[in-house]
């Protein structure tokens, strides 16, 4: 295994005070580090990206499973740790100073498949979640999405029907892929300890329902859920076609967005494309 200085010392090597404008909490333990790089199974010679390196604490575990890691990190007081990495795991590391909200993903690999992992602050997690995730094209480049969210956010991801976690976020993240918790991370495990308890989620795209369009199920949700105490007669008005949509379907239009599961949503997306 490669030589390196523990993480706490290349913090300090570099300066790397935590900037809470960006969202840092760092992790340092290299046992929990090694766990979340094993999550998307062997990495070896894969393509990964890594969204917001930091100092390098993920980036080292997957550099060391064998992956070829491409990192997007904004904060360019990061680039001198992240270049002494480059150097000690030789062609395996690219590091693009930016913002991952505004790149290409896809381009950066030029079409060949990739796993996405990251510890993101949870405003860009989320951002860039709902992005991979609602793309037109299905399956999408991305193999895998291997991400730390707050665990309140976790738990909407990979939520069933009926309580209140349910919501945009399940249906997004279940309609075409496969969404579970791959584990959880106590709040102190990062430097400096975030406010609430963290997790780890990992999906699989799986296959797309036929004739489904992401815009349309994206605009059924945002209303059902918008209102969500509603019943769909009511939240449902404003979308042309819904109502006929729920009779068609035999959708008791007194029920509420929360009862729906995903394949129902589906279907109504689906009679709204048509
Ligand atoms: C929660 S820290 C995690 C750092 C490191 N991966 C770890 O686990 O210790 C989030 C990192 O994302 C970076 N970041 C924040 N917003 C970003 C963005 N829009 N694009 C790229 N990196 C970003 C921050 O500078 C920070 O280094």
């Amino acid at each position: 295994m490669t030589d390196l200085p523990p993480l706490r010392e290349v913090i300090a090597a570099h300066g790397l005070s935590a900037s809470k404008a960006l969202g840092q909490n760092f992790l340092f333990d290299e046992q929990l580090l090694a766990r979340i790089a094993a999550v998307p199974g062997d990495l070896s010679g894969r393509n990964v990206l890594e969204v917001g390196p930091g100092p390098g604490g993920l980036t080292r575990a997957l550099l060391r499973a064998g992956a070829k890691v491409t990192a997007i990190e904004m904060d360019r007081r990061c680039l001198p740790a992240l270049a002494e990495l480059a150097e000690a795991f030789p062609g395996q590391l690219t590091v693009i100073e930016g913002d991952a909200l505004k790149i290409d993903h896809d381009a950066i690999f030029d079409g060949e498949p990739y796993a996405i992992l990251s510890n993101l602050p949870y405003n860009v997690g989320t951002a860039l979640f709902t992005r991979w995730m609602g793309g037109e094209q299905w399956p999408p480049n991305w193999t895998s999405l291997t991400l730390m969210f707050q665990q309140e956010v976790a738990q909407r991801i990979v939520a069933q029907p009926g309580g209140s976690a349910y919501g945009r976020l399940a249906v997004l993240a279940q309609w075409r892929s496969t969404a579970k918790l791959a584990m959880k991370v106590h709040r102190s495990a990062f430097t400096p300890p975030p406010k609430v308890m963290s997790a780890i989620v990992h999906v699989t795209p799986a296959a797309m329902p036929e004739g489904g369009s992401a815009a349309k199920l994206e605009q059924v949700t945002a209303a059902a859920f918008g209102q969500r105490r509603k019943m769909l007669r009511q939240s449902l008005k404003g979308v042309p076609g819904a109502l006929d949509a729920l009779e068609t379907l035999d959708v008791d239009p007194q029920r509420r967005a929360e009862t729906l599961d995903v394949g129902e949503f589906v279907a109504l997306a689906r009679a709204l494309s048509t």
